[in-house]
C-alpha cells in the first residue's frame, strides 16, 4: 500500500530540521529517513576509497551502490557527522546522476514506510520540491546563518572535535551557496511550504508551531 502521510522538512544546515523531523516521527508514529544521511554516505564512501569528493565518475558508482544493505550500518557511524564528510556530501551532491541514484530509495522510504509505519518525515534539501511534491505537509526550516553556526559548532565541540566557530560559519555559507544554486534540485523551499525560522526559537518552541501547521492541514486528521 502507498502511504499519503508524508511530512516533507527541508532548509538549510543545523536550521533544526533533524530535531524536528525525529520529534514529529516519534509523535505521529512514522518512519524518518534523514535524507542528508544518503548524500554524507556517498561522500564517506569516497573520502575513505581515497577518492576527492568532486570526482563525479567515482560518486555516482559510489550512490548506484548504496542499497539498504550497505547504507543502514553507515547511518550509525559517528564519521558521517563530521563536517569534511558534509562539505563531501555537499560536493556530491551537485551531480545529477548522484541524485537521480538516491531517488528511488527515498520514494520508495516515503511510500512504504518500513516497520508498518502509516507514514513518513523526511528531511533534506530536496524532499518538498523534487522527492516528495505532493507531500501534503511541507515545512521550511530556516535560520539566520550566525545561529546556525553556533548550533553546529556546539554539536561539533559536544562530540570531541575541535572546531572554530569562524570556520564552521565560513563552511556553512560555502555549503548553503552550494545548495542553493545547483542545478538540479537546489535548496529551495517549496511553494506550498510552511516557513519556519527558528533564529529566536527553541526546538520546543519549533515543535510547536510545526504540529500546529500539521493540525491545520485536511490529510493529517487525527494524528496530533
Ligand atoms: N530550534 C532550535 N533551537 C536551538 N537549537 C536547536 C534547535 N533545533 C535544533 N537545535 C540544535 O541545533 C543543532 C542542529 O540541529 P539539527 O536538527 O541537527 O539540524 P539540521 O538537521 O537542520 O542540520 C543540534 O545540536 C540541535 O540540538
Ligand atoms: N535531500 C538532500 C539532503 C542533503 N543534501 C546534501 O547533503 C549535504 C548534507 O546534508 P545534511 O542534511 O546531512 O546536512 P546538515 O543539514 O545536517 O548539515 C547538504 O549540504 C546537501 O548538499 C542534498 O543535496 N539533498
Amino acid at each position: 500500500m502507498t502511504s499519503s502521510f508524508i511530512v516533507a522538512i527541508d532548509g538549510p544546515a543545523a536550521s533544526g530540521k533533524g530535531t524536528l523531523a525525529r520529534r514529529l516521527a516519534a509523535t505521529l508514529g512514522f518512519a524518518h529517513l534523514d535524507t542528508g544521511a544518503l548524500y554524507r554516505a556517498v561522500g564517506l564512501t569516497l573520502l575513505r576509497t581515497g577518492h576527492a569528493p568532486d570526482d563525479a565518475v567515482a560518486a555516482t558508482a559510489a550512490a548506484q551502490g548504496l542499497d539498504a544493505a550497505t547504507v543502514l550500518p553507515l547511518m550509525n557511524d559517528p564519521a558521517l557527522r563530521q563536517d569534511a564528510v558534509a562539505v563531501a556530501a555537499s560536493k556530491v551532491s551537485v551531480v545529477p546522476e548522484v541524485r537521480a541514484a538516491l531517488l528511488d530509495f527515498q520514494r520508495n522510504f516515503a511510500n512504504h514506510p518500513p516497520g508498518g509505519a502509516k507514514g513518513a518525515v523526511l528531511d533534506g534539501r530536496d524532499v518538498g520540491t523534487v522527492v516528495c511534491p505532493d507531500a501534503p505537509a511541507k515545512l521550511y526550516v530556516t535560520a539566520d546563518v550566525e545561529v546556525r553556526a553556533r548550533r553546529r559548532l556546539s554539536e561539533l565541540r559536544n562530540t570531541g572535535a575541535e572546531a572554530i566557530y569562524e570556520a564552521v560559519l565560513e563552511d556553512m555559507k560555502v555549503r548553503d551557496a552550494r545548495d542553493s544554486q545547483r542545478a538540479v534540485a537546489p535548496l529551495k523551499p517549496a511553494v506550498d511550504a510552511f516557513l519556519l525560522d527558528t533564529s529566536m526559537m527553541d526546538a520546543e518552541q519549533a515543535f510547536v508551531a510545526a504540529t500546529d501547521f500539521i493540525r491545520s492541514r485536511p490529510a493529517f486528521p487525527g494524528f496530533l
